[in-house]
């Protein structure tokens, strides 16, 4: 079978490099095209020495990359590039991943109020896959464009999926009107741009919530778990900045529902994910730690009761540049191209 041949637009930055390590070790992907305004000319390995006998291509600007030629193209790059190219590209049969915003939010004013941008190609959203594949495996197998999921959003729809899909004209597991998810994300989050708040010295050895009042990820969950649960969800969504590279932790507490006080949490969350590659659901007592998915494309959930009362407290960790970012794009490609899910995604956690 003929390898893909992939296209990537900002191949500098966090996500981008990252697609870059794991495509160049994908069985069944050629690189094609990588770009970058600022880099136009400059050898890949040249400026990722990680890829030194991996990557042989030149950054190239935009307009000079041959991205029609591509069979799919990930965007990592900011918010409103892809939509922008989206039409041109889908019209020369390229498929289209966004590892940004464009396709995350099929709700246009809200995607518009947040991005603070019209949306360009309203079709195209429409047609677009959420490319949460634990959730939309089937239909992101027959997608043309998928919208990547944000980081935050991977681990809270996982931590609280079980809790809600699949209850229509059942009883509620959980109070879904007063969920919090309690999020830290790593600094790489921010992406690999010169920013105050994430300078060494004023992220490092530090601690601190942001977006406490509103922050664009929690329109992307609300939507997503309002469909899981076919009705309205409240959520308190407060992100956090840590000192670390990479890693993300998401703390999520839901109240149990009075008639749900016997059901065996642990067990549901063991059989939604039984038959999932890159989810795994931890033992009893068990508090997963953000190394122990470090550059690999897991997802690790432990379900807690404290005191066996009526809250429930789960626990998710993942690497946001991978299952929150670039390893769920791969994850997303190998589906849209019909290979084995985990093609190319075999990395396990380094540790320490
Ligand atoms: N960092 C993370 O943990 C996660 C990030 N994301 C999303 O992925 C996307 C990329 O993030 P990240 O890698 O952190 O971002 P970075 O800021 O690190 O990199 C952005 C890249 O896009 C290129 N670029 C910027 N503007 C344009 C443009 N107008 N046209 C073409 N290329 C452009 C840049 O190169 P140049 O300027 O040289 O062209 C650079 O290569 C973002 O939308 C982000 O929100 C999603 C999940 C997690
Ligand atoms: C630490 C940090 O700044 N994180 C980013 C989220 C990164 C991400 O995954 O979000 P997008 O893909 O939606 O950009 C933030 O809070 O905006």
């Amino acid at each position: 079978m003929a390898k893909i041949k992939v296209g990537i637009v900002g191949g500098t930055g966090y996500t981008g490099v990252e697609l870059l390590r794991l495509l160049s070790q994908h069985p069944n992907a050629e690189l094609a095209a990588i770009t970058s305004r600022k880099e136009d000319g400059m050898p890949v390995a040249d400026m990722y020495t990680n890829l030194r006998g991996k990557v042989d291509l030149a950054f190239s600007s935009p307009d000079k990359a041959r991205l029609t030629e591509c069979d799919v193209v990930f965007f990592a790059t900011p918010h409103g590039v892809a939509m922008a190219q989206a039409q041109e590209l889908l019209a020369a049969g390229v498929k289209i991943i966004d590892l940004a915003a464009d396709f995350r939010l099929q709700d246009l004013a809200s995607f518009e109020k947040w991005y603070k941008m019209p949306h360009a190609c309203p079709d195209v959203l429409r047609e677009s896959v959420y490319g949460l594949v634990e959730l939309n495996r089937e239909k992101i197998r027959g997608a043309r464009v998928v919208g990547n999921p944000g980081c935050y959003p991977t681990t809270v729809l996982l931590g609280l999926a079980p809790l809600l899909e699949g209850r229509a004209g059942a009883s509620p597991l959980v109070d879904a009107s007063t969920l919090i998810a309690d999020c830290k994300s790593g600094v790489t989050g921010a992406g690999r741009k010169a920013e105050l708040h994430i300078l060494f010295s004023e992220a490092s050895d530090n601690f601190k919530a942001y977006g406490v009042s509103g922050h664009r990820h929690h329109p992307e969950i609300v939507e997503h778990l309002q469909t899981l649960h076919g009705g309205p969800v409240g959520l308190t969504f407060v992100p956090h900045l840590t000192p670390m590279v990479r890693g993300m932790h998401s703390t999520i507490y839901a109240r149990i529902d009075p008639k749900a006080r016997d059901v065996d949490f642990q067990k549901l969350f063991e059989q939604r994910y039984a038959d999932e590659p890159f989810v795994d659901v931890m033992p009893v007592g068990s508090t997963p730690e953000t190394r122990s998915v470090r550059a690999s494309n897991m997802i690790r959930i432990a379900v807690h009761r404290p005191g066996n009362g009526d809250q429930l407290v789960v626990l998710v960790v993942q690497d946001n540049l991978v299952k929150g970012a670039s390893g769920q794009a791969v994850q997303n490609m190998n589906l849209m191209f019909g290979l084995p899910e985990d093609a190319g995604l075999g990395q396990v956690a380094v540790l320490p």
